[in-house]
């Protein structure tokens, strides 16, 4: 049986409606693209609460399971698993966004996200975001 990879991201959205990627560093899979901050969902948490805990890993910014409101999903093979990726929207946080794992940081408009390299599951994502911001 396939197993199921949980990932939860966000999409934190600034007030002039642009969203921050993260650029993946080199040496890890997927390296050089621009994905959502997130991460997987560890043994005994709740989606909201690795989504709390990998902002502030990443970004060092704070934010409340209040403020984090469900998006979309998107579903898509990952060598031997199967991710699902559960995607948030965030308008509201404490802190200033630092990459502290990442190579970059980047505000863009979903529609400047079809000319960056993203990660094959986030392609169908950018669609849903320009019909949602
Ligand atoms: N955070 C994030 N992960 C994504 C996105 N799209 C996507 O396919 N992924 C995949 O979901 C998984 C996220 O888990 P992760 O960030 O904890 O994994 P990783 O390989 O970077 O780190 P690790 O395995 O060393 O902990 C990775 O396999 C990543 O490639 C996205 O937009 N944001």
């Amino acid at each position: 049986m396939i197993s199921p990879l949980f990932v939860v991201a966000v999409a934190l959205i600034d007030a002039d409606g642009r969203v921050l990627l993260q650029q993946r560093p080199p040496g890890k899979a997927m390296a050089d693209l621009w994905e959502f901050p997130g991460g997987k969902v560890e043994a005994g948490e709740t989606p909201e609460s690795a989504l709390i805990r990998e902002l502030e890993e990443e970004l060092g910014i704070h934010t409340h399971a209040s403020c984090l409101a469900p998006a979309t999903f998107a579903s898509e093979p990952l060598g031997d698993r199967h991710l699902l990726l559960l995607l948030y929207v965030c308008r509201k946080w404490e802190g200033v966004p630092h990459p502290h794992h990442a190579t970059a940081l980047k505000w863009v408009r979903p529609a400047q996200m079809y000319a960056l390299s993203m990660p094959p599951a986030d392609l169908p994502l950018i669609g849903i975001l320009e019909a949602l911001l």
